[in-house]
C-alpha cells in the first residue's frame, strides 16, 4: 500500500473517525507533504488511498479506468438512503449503473435535450433577475447572492425533474428537505445511534414531498392529457418508463424513483450554484475581467450564441479551476486487486482523488492561485485544455474517467448562461466599497466563508 501514518489495529487512524467529508482536507494535505502525493489512511480497518497527483490519477482513472470505477457498498443501516445503491452515483460498476447513467445522460443532460428547456431557463432567469433587482432596491443596491442563486438552480432542476412549474413554497420545501438530507450525510452517526427512528423520519419527509408528484405524473401519463404548464417529458417520465432488463424488465418502484429524483436535484443544484457564486465573486473582485466579459456578452444575450464567446468560457473554466465546488470526488472502490506505481492496492481499499489539489498544481498552472481567465485563451497555458482528462489530467472539477460527472456539459452551459446574463444585466461592485473575501469553508461543497455581498446597478440605459 502507499505510505501513511501508523494506524491502531481495527480502529485505524483515530483522527478520521471524528472528521467527515471536506474536513478531511487540511490533515490530508499534511500527509501529502510528509509522505508524497499518494498516501493511505485507515478508517477502521478499511484502507483509503488518497491521490493528489494528476499523473497517478490518470493512470488509475483512465489507463485502468474499469478497475477504479466501482463504488463502496454502504453499511446495511445506510442502504435505505440509496434504495440499495439504486442511484447513478452509488450504484456499483455494472449493468444497473450503466442503465441509470445512460438514462440520465440521454434523457436529460445531453445538449439537444438541454436546448428544449429554454423556456424553463428563461422563466427561472426572469425570477432570479427580479429577485436581485428587488433586493437591491430595498437595500441600498446591495445583494447577498447565495440564497438567490441556490433557489434559481433548484427551481430549474425541479422543473426538469417533475415537468411542472411548482409554486415557490413547494420549491422551497424541496430545497429545505434536500439541505436537511445533505446535512445528515455529514452526521451519519445519527443513523448509527438511532437507525430506525432516523430512517422513519427521513423516509416520511421524502414520501410526503415526492410521492404526490410521482403519482400525479403517473396518472397524467396514463391518461395522456398534458396539464397546463407541463413539459412534454421530464426526468420523472423517463424513470416511470425505465425497465431493468436483468430483473425481468421490472419497473422502478416508488422508493427507487424518489432516490433518483433526489439525486438529480442534489447533484445538480448545490454544485452549480456554488460554482456560480465563486465565479461571480471573482468577476466582482476583478473589474477588468468584468468589463471584458460585459463587452463580449452585450445586453441582448441569446442562448445559441453562448458557445461563440471565448472569454465567457475562459471565465467559467478559470472559476472551476480556481474554486472547484468539490475538493474530492465521491469515494471509488476497486473491482480487483491491482498494482500501480509500485504499490499494490487491495480489493477492499477505497480510493479518492484530490480535485482541488490537481487544479492548483503549480507545475501545470503558473501562479495557480491567481484568477486569470486569459490562461484559457489562445497562447495561454490552458488553451484547448481537455477537462475530461482523457489524454492528460490538468484540471478535473468534474472528475475523470468512467465516473466523470454526467452533468458536465449541462453545468458548463448553465454557468455560461447565468454568468452572461448576470453580467449583461448588472454592473457589479464589492459592497460597502470593500474587498471580496475569497476564503473557503467546507460544507457539502466548498463554499465562500463570507457569502458574496455586492452592489448592483443596471447596465441598461
Ligand atoms: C458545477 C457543477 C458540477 C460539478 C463541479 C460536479 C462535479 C462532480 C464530481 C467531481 C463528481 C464525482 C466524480 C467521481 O466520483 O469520480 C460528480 C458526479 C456526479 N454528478 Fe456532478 N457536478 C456538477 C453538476 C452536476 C449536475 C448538473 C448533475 C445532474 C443534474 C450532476 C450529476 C452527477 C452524478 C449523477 C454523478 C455521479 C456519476 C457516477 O457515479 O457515475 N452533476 N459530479
Amino acid at each position: 500500500l502507499p505510505p501513511g501514518p501508523p494506524a491502531v489495529p481495527f480502529v485505524g487512524n483515530l483522527i478520521w473517525l471524528t472528521r467527515f467529508a471536506a474536513d478531511f482536507e487540511p490533515p490530508i494535505r499534511d500527509l501529502w507533504s510528509k509522505y508524497g502525493p499518494i498516501v493511505t489512511i485507515r478508517l477502521g480497518s478499511i484502507p483509503i488511498v488518497m491521490v493528489g497527483d494528476p499523473d497517478i490519477a490518470h493512470i488509475m482513472l483512465v489507463q485502468h479506468g474499469a478497475v477504479f470505477a466501482d463504488r463502496p457498498i454502504p453499511p446495511p443501516s445506510l442502504q435505505f438512503l440509496s434504495s440499495n445503491q439504486c442511484s447513478v452515483g452509488t450504484a456499483g460498476y455494472g449493468p444497473r449503473w450503466r442503465l441509470l447513467r445512460r438514462n440520465l445522460a440521454t434523457e436529460m443532460l445531453n445538449p439537444s435535450r438541454v436546448r428544449q428547456f429554454a423556456d424553463a431557463r428563461e422563466s427561472v432567469l426572469h425570477v432570479l433577475l427580479d429577485k436581485l433587482r428587488h433586493t437591491a432596491a430595498s437595500g441600498d443596491g446591495v445583494v447577498v447572492v447565495k440564497e438567490t442563486f441556490q433557489f434559481a438552480m433548484v427551481s430549474l432542476l425541479v422543473f426538469l425533474c417533475f415537468g411542472e412549474k411548482l409554486e415557490e413554497a413547494a420549491v422551497r420545501d424541496i430545497e429545505a428537505a434536500q439541505k436537511d438530507l445533505l446535512r445528515l450525510f455529514r452526521k451519519l452517526n445519527i443513523f448509527a445511534i438511532a437507525p430506525k427512528i432516523s430512517r422513519y423520519l427521513f423516509t416520511r419527509r421524502w414520501n410526503c414531498i415526492f410521492l404526490p408528484l410521482i403519482r400525479s405524473r403517473r396518472q397524467q401519463k396514463e391518461s395522456n392529457v398534458p396539464e397546463e404548464n407541463s413539459f412534454r417529458s421530464c426526468y420523472l417520465d423517463s424513470l416511470l418508463d425505465l425497465e431493468i432488463p436483468e430483473e425481468e424488465g421490472r419497473k422502478l418502484n416508488d422508493d427507487e424513483i424518489i432516490t433518483l429524483c433526489s439525486e438529480f436535484l442534489a447533484a445538480g443544484s448545490d454544485t452549480t450554484s456554488t460554482a456560480l457564486e465563486w465565479i461571480m465573486a471573482n468577476v466582482v473582485k476583478h473589474p477588468n475581467v468584468q468589463e471584458k466579459l460585459a463587452e463580449e456578452v452585450g445586453t441582448e444575450i441569446k442562448e445559441e450564441d453562448l458557445q461563440k464567446k471565448p472569454y465567457l468560457k475562459a471565465v467559467v473554466l478559470e472559476g472551476l479551476r480556481r474554486h472547484s465546488p468539490g475538493h474530492f470526488v465521491f469515494p471509488h472502490a476497486i473491482t480487483k486487486e491491482i498494482s500501480v506505481c509500485g504499490y499494490t492496492i487491495p480489493k477492499d481499499a477505497l480510493v479518492n482523488f484530490a480535485v482541488a489539489k490537481m487544479n492548483l498544481d503549480g507545475e501545470k498552472w503558473p501562479d495557480p492561485l491567481e484568477f486569470r481567465p486569459e490562461r484559457f485563451l489562445p497562447g495561454g497555458e490552458g488553451e484547448g485544455v481537455d477537462i475530461t482528462g482523457s489524454k492528460e489530467i490538468r484540471m478535473m472539477p468534474f472528475g475523470v474517467g468512467r465516473r466523470i460527472c454526467p452533468g458536465m456539459s449541462f453545468a458548463l452551459f448553465h454557468l455560461k448562461f447565468f454568468v452572461s446574463n448576470l453580467v449583461g444585466e448588472f454592473r457589479w461592485e464589492a459592497a460597502d466599497g470593500g474587498e471580496v473575501d475569497l476564503s473557503e469553508t467546507p460544507e457539502l461543497t466548498v463554499i465562500m466563508r463570507n457569502p458574496l455581498r455586492a452592489c448592483i446597478s443596471s447596465r441598461r440605459k
